[in-house]
């Protein structure tokens, strides 16, 4: 693996118009697919195909399923093998009741003989890698992923990724660093990764220093400074001098993004799904508060174009530098954001 620093999965952002522009940047090293429910892959649904798409460039890629029956899970994991995919994530870190009432997601912590099964099951059908993201546990009475980590080296699995909350957290309270070192302690051979919290490159190399981890996955933090591998891959080459990207570097981002997208998804879609990110990107991006508050209103591609002609020009006119989704998101309940 190039890097140690990895893409976490965020539903409904890190498609490929995402994955693709990060790495152009540098420095990404493993990036993940949303979660794509086993049953709809195998039923190659529109959705889950969108999911899943990728090209050459997107590489290392590992494909995130989740689903509460081995069966699917199987098959799923079969076809995506036969589909030249490389790697296999099973999510059994995902909070949101949609996705544990279907006894899939964090529900599976509950239950280490069923999750063993189902991690088994899946190992057992399938050549290629197979990884399992989770959380630290149900709730502070049931930390399970110590010994859950440890039970799935056994069986087979390549690497477990850790995002050190409880599910009862959700994305509340702080990560729990500790139970990640205990994870990483519990396990003999396999990579951890440690995830959760990391928004700077100091952040990710605490992480690394308190924990042991092998790796560090990085979600949000990505979201609101998509350079944050390249400036973890400028550290990595021993140049910790302050570094920003110019100006037209963000722009050039900002347009490549929606390119990117417009070509997998058309006009219509790309303007609803472009319209999230301003929340997250648009500090990092100087771009001026009125005008984040049109990209997330944007109706067409003109507009687009109009709206960043506009950033060029007033681009650093922003008086607030916190990113407004870090602003609303801890009081609202994950569902809505
Ligand atoms: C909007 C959103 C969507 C997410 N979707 C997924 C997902 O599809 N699969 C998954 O394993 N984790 C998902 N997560 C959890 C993240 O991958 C990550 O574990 C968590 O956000 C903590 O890491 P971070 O602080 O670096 O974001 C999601 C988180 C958010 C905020």
């Amino acid at each position: 693996m190039e890097s140690r620093y990895f893409l976490s999965p965020l539903a409904g952002y890190t498609h490929l118009a995402f994955r693709q522009v990060v790495r152009e940047l540098g420095g990404l090293g493993l990036a993940t697919t949303d979660l794509v429910l086993a049953n709809q892959l195998s039923h190659k649904s529109r959705k889950s195909m969108e999911l899943i798409a990728t090209n050459a460039a997107d590489r290392p890629l590992s494909v995130q399923i989740y689903g509460g029956v081995n069966e699917e899970l199987v098959r799923a994991a079969r076809w995506l093998e036969d589909q030249g995919y490389e790697g296999i994530d099973l999510n059994m870190g995902c909070p949101m009741a949609k996705i544990t009432g279907n006894g899939g997601g964090a529900r599976l912590m509950c239950d280490v003989d069923n999750a063993s099964r189902a991690v088994s099951a899946v190992i057992e059908a399938v050549a290629i890698p197979v990884t399992v993201k989770m959380r630290l546990g149900w709730d502070r009475e049931h930390i399970t992923a110590p010994m859950l980590a440890r039970a799935f080296e056994q069986l087979g699995v390549a690497a477990i990724t850790i995002h050190g909350r409880t599910r009862q957290q959700g994305f509340h309270g702080n990560v729990q660093l500790e139970g990640i070192r205990e994870t990483v302690a519990a396990v003999q051979r396999i990579p951890v990764i440690g995830n959760g919290d990391v928004r700077t490159v100091a952040d990710a190399i605490a992480m690394r220093r308190i924990t042991g981890c092998a790796a560090v996955a990085i979600g949000r933090g990505a979201l609101m400074d998509p350079w944050i591998f390249h400036r973890l891959q400028r550290v990595n080459m021993g140049d910790s001098s302050v570094w920003e990207p110019p100006a037209e570097a963000q722009i050039e981002f900002l347009e490549r993004h929606f390119r990117l997208m417009l070509q997998q998804h058309g006009e219509a879609m790309s303007c609803l799904m472009f319209r999230k990110f301003a929340a997250w990107n648009g500090a990092r991006l100087g771009i001026p508060e009125d005008l984040e508050d049109r990209l997330r209103r944007f109706e067409s591609e003109a507009e687009f174009g109009e709206i960043v002609e506009q950033i060029r020009q007033r681009h650093g006119e922003r008086k607030n530098p916190r990113p407004t989704a870090e602003v609303r998101v801890p009081n609202g309940p994950v569902e809505r954001w």
